[in-house]
């Protein structure tokens, strides 16, 4: 399969990575980036082809992966309608915010997209994508979709584009969330006297091994957290501390503020002609 990237920044990068070698060579993989630093980056370590603007070396593709930021896409669809002509590639979105009536409005009508949501634990194989695909989509399009966003990870498809805001929320930017827990669970580390490489190795390995044991288990979270919360231990001391500040409730508001900041650049974004 023969696949283009506008845009090779971070999650590109993620994506190419998983991709390369797998599901296709990175000799068949074309990127168009204005910075030449990420293309060289690119090039250097998968063999792709690379531009440093949108040309027609783009009408051989089956697939372009839009991956610029959302505020490019409105000037990058410009640039792509004249290479859309022959070949009536699959346009693939990852852009937070951005709808596809929008993006089809931008490219004159232009049915084949599909709008999807991944996240960069892509780049090692394990991220998860929301995807939804438009009327003018084909199954055989649509199957090329599912096959680019599985070679990184799983797929899961929506039946209603208002849900990827949604999704962007959870598992989008979810890695972030991760990430921010795990630092602070090693600030605690260190400030109770472990070493910075002991607090890294500790909250890393629970996070893996608690998400994994979830995965595994037919029980709800909330079961194998009570079976962690001994009645008046040391589990039920920081639920009790973490309830006290409503950390729960405060997760809960930060994955909706990011909902309506999907939604909000969808409205700012596309609005006008
Ligand atoms: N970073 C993440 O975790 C995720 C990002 N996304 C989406 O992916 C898209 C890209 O985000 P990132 O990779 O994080 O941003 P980034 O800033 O790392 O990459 C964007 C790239 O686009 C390039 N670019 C700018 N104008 C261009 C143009 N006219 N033509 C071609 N390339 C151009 C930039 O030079 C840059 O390398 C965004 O729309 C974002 O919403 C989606 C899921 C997760
Ligand atoms: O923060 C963002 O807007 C992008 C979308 C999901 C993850 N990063």
């Amino acid at each position: 399969m023969r696949i283009s990237f506008i845009g090779g920044g971070n999650m590109a990068s993620a994506l190419i990575a998983g991709l390369a070698g797998k599901l296709t060579d990175g000799a068949n993989i074309h990127v168009v980036d204005p910075n030449p630093d990420a293309l060289a980056r690119l090039q250097a370590a998968f063999g792709v082809g690379v531009a440093p603007q949108i040309d027609a070396t783009l009408a051989d593709s089956e697939v372009i992966v839009l991956a610029v930021k959302p505020q490019q896409m409105r000037e990058v669809a410009a640039a792509l309608l004249p290479h859309l002509g022959r070949a009536r590639p699959l346009l693939l979105s990852i852009a937070a915010g951005i709808r596809s009536a929008d993006l089809a409005r931008w490219l004159g009508g232009y049915g084949a997209i599909v709008r999807s949501m991944p996240n960069t634990p892509a780049l090692i194989g394990r991220g998860i994508t929301g995807m939804v695909a438009s009327a003018g989509v084909s199954a055989a399009q649509k199957a090329s979709a599912d096959a680019i966003m599985k070679a990184v990870g799983a797929t899961v498809w929506l039946a209603d584009e208002a849900l990827i805001d949604p999704v962007t929320a959870v598992s989008g930017s979810g890695p972030a969330y991760v990430f921010y827990f795990i630092e602070a669970m090693q600030q605690a580390a260190v400030e109770l006297g472990l070493s910075a490489q002991q607090g890294r190795e500790l909250a890393l390995a629970t996070f893996a091994g608690a998400a994994e044991l979830a995965a595994a288990s037919n029980e709800p979270v909330e079961l194998l957290r009570a079976r962690v919360t001994s009645k008046g231990g040391t589990t039920h001391a920081a639920i009790t501390r973490m309830e006290q500040d409503a950390v729960g409730p405060a997760i809960v508001a930060a994955i909706k503020a990011a909902a309506a900041r999907g939604r909000e650049l969808g409205d700012e974004l596309g609005a006008g002609d």
